[in-house]
């Protein structure tokens, strides 16, 4: 007889990468990585590769709704994170979208605003929207330096500039926040600050050296949701994705002219 396996399911709720690196492409192989079923609600298209972004197309967002309501009515799913979501509207209509999925169902909420490429992924009056009324949502909020500056108003050039601004962004309302250091420099590169106001966890691996890091923030925040979705921990959850990232960073794929995407099945890859 066969056995038919009962996977967790997780849900994302971002843009499309044409160039495969980031955003939806990148969530779905990283929940493929951790054996949770993927779902997803595509906010936008983006014409992208890993040398920038061309052009951008918004969906319309009772199209992104629908997507939502398509996948939650019928699948249960256990974790959800979401990525670019590009503009007010949309965000909007996301945050009543979620708010109707029972209270134990964890939201990753990465706060997407601009690629490694300096590509804006938002609109300018979107940030205020966002902050408004899907942050306070978020199970774990995950900026990167740049976001964490525009989210907490401070310059952010040291670890203890992480730490104030992760503490600045818990007013907003997250459950937890994690700010990321890719953007920072020398060994701070690799060092994240958690604080979910309670503990500040400094999260440091070793620094990878490669330009080839398009996608690591999707992947991040998708590996913390599938964890999430296999019933770990926030913290947990967390410092695993942590440790995917750092694996899939060391095995990123020299594709295209620019930064390639990084190699979430790093254990096929054979060097
Ligand atoms: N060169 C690197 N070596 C090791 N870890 C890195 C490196 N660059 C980024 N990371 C890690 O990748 C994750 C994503 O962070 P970051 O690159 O800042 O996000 P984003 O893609 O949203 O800008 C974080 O855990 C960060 O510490
Ligand atoms: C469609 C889409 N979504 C998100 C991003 C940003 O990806 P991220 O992993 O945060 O990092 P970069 O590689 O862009 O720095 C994107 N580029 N496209």
């Amino acid at each position: 007889m066969t056995m038919t396996p009962t996977w967790p399911a997780a849900l994302t709720v971002a843009g499309s990468d044409s160039g495969g690196g980031a955003g939806i492409q990148a969530d779905l192989r990283t929940f493929a990585f951790h054996l949770v079923h993927g779902t997803s609600a595509l906010t936008c298209v983006t014409a992208q590769n890993t040398v920038g972004v061309m052009r951008v197309d918004a969906l319309p967002p009772e199209a992104v709704v629908a997507q939502i309501e398509a996948v939650t009515s019928d699948i249960a799913v256990q974790a959800v994170k979401t990525g670019m979501l590009l503009n007010q509207e949309i965000i909007q209509a996301v945050a009543l979208a979620l708010k109707a999925l029972p209270d134990t169902t964890p939201v990753v909420v990465d706060p997407v605003m601009v690629s490694r490429t300096g590509a804006q992924l938002i609109d300018d009056d979107a940030i205020a929207t966002l902050t408004r009324h899907l942050i306070p949502q978020a199970r774990v909020l995950t900026p990167n330096r740049y976001e964490a500056q525009l989210l907490s108003g401070l310059a952010i050039t040291t670890l203890a500039d992480m730490e104030a601004a992760a503490r600045q962004i818990y007013q907003l309302g997250p459950q937890a926040v994690l700010v990321k250091g890719g953007g920072m420099m020398d060994a701070l590169r690799s060092t994240d600050v958690w604080f979910d106001g309670s503990e500040v966890v400094i999260l440091e691996a070793e620094v990878v050296e490669t330009k080839h890091t398009h996608g690591t923030g999707c992947t991040l925040s998708a590996a913390i949701a599938a964890n999430l979705a296999l019933g770990k921990d926030p913290l947990t959850a967390v410092k695993d994705a942590k440790n995917y990232v750092t694996n899939a960073l060391k095995h990123a794929l020299a594709i295209g002219k620019g930064q390639g995407p990084v190699g979430h099945f790093f254990p096929l890859i054979s060097q």
